[in-house]
């Protein structure tokens, strides 16, 4: 059986992780015979470059008849000045939305070997596991009305709505419930219900969504607190689901604890399980093409490719043993170098991958 998988670099270091992913699965295409047929296209500043769309109409057409996709990055300061409607961003959040990839699941999870690279106290965070469920297609990055308009009095007000339905609340609760069902059976859900109703209504449902699964223990919190929790004791949390903006913070947070935001993948989900998956870092244009960039959470978010859209457990597995297996050998991006072990570049990186499957 041949499955397609689409990969789309992006901007910045996009291009140079990616590449690494790229022959990582290669590689276990080949050991474990996975039949995937591999396919590139365009999207955000470098398909701005060439066709002045962000997501051209190829781009979205592949990546609506691939299998799962892999994308790098998009966005960096040569496109800031564009209109909000023509930028990378609007590449990666127009796929988002018309994929109706809502289910953002990003696990930060600490590789021991990285205990002294974590910004927290190695017996704060040793064998941390947490699961932030973040919403992806709605929220305020989508919400309408917004732009920048002026006022009777001259001056300019920019806005932007912070929205959710009901079932959109729903489905993105339904994801965090069962995901702690199979984990540690304890969900909390992230709001601001003491100001915006929105998030009323937010905890409302997820109120009435636990009748569904009494086994799993919810709790509340608001996101400032919870983004203080995070980094005072993170191991409180096993699942966390929260609005798009919320996650898309909390999860940079948490990257931190796992040691740099270079180590945290993630999939988006929609409801046939398609998948796309990507590092939640960004393009970091201040390291592009210097070749130092940490290619390892792109790796595992192709390892979380092969698990949840290609159902290939094995090849999934052998990708992150083989991850563990290079930060055992003491090899370490700039990134990650806390703790004096050998630096290696973002090739030598992915070499060390390849070799250690
Ligand atoms: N999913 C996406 O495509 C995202 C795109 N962006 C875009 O990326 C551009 C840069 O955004 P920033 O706010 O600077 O966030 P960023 O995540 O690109 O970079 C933040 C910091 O983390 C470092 N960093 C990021 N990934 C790294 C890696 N793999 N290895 C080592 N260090 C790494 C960068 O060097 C930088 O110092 C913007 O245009 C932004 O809109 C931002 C976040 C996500
Ligand atoms: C374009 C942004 C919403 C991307 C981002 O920061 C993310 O998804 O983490
Ligand atoms: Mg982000």
């Amino acid at each position: 059986m041949s499955r397609n998988v689409l990969l789309l670099p992006g901007d910045g270091i996009g291009p140079e992780i990616v590449a690494e992913a790229e022959k990582v699965l290669n590689k276990v295409n080949d050991q474990f015979n996975l039949g995937l047929t591999f396919d590139k296209a365009l999207v955000g500043g470098a398909a701005i470059d060439a066709t002045d769309s962000p997501l051209p109409d190829e781009t979205l057409e592949k990546a609506r008849n691939a299998d799962a996709i892999l994308l790098g990055a998009v966005g960096g300061p040569q496109w800031d000045s564009l209109p909000m409607a023509k930028r990378p961003e609007k590449g990666l959040l127009g796929l988002r939305s018309n994929l109706q990839l809502f289910a953002n699941l990003r696990p930060a999870i600490l590789y021991p070997q990285l205990a002294s690279a974590s910004s927290l106290k190695p017996e704060v965070v040793s064998g941390l596991d947490i699961l932030i469920v973040r919403e992806l297609t709605g929220g305020i990055y989508f919400g309408q009305p917004r732009g920048v308009r002026e006022l009777e009095n001259g001056e300019r007000q920019g806005y932007n709505t912070y929205q959710y339905t009901e079932s959109e609340i729903r489905r993105i609760g339904r994801v965090a419930f069962e995901a702690a069902q199979q984990r540690g059976k304890k969900l909390c859900s992230v709001d601001k219900a003491n100001v915006l109703e929105v998030t009323v209504l937010w905890r409302e449902i997820m109120e009435d969504l636990k009748r569904e699964y009494p086994d799993v223990e919810l709790s509340h919190m608001y996101v400032d607190n919870a983004a203080m929790q995070l980094v005072r004791a993170p191991k409180q949390f096993d699942v966390i689901v929260t609005g798009n903006m919320f996650g898309d913070i909390l999860s940079d947070e948490a990257a931190m604890l796992t040691g740099s935001i270079g180590m945290l993948p993630s999939a988006s989900l929609n409801s046939e399980k398609q998948g796309m998956y990507e590092p939640c870092h960004g393009s970091a244009p201040d390291i592009a093409g210097q070749g130092i960039a940490n290619p390892l959470a792109t790796i595992i978010s192709a390892a979380m490719m092969l698990r949840y859209s290609l159902n290939e457990e094995k090849a999934a597995e052998a990708i992150e043993a083989a991850v563990s297996k290079v930060l055992d050998q003491g090899l370490r991006t700039a990134d990650i170098m806390s703790d004096g072990g050998q630096k290696v570049s973002t090739r030598e990186m992915g070499e060390a991958v390849l070799s250690a499957l």
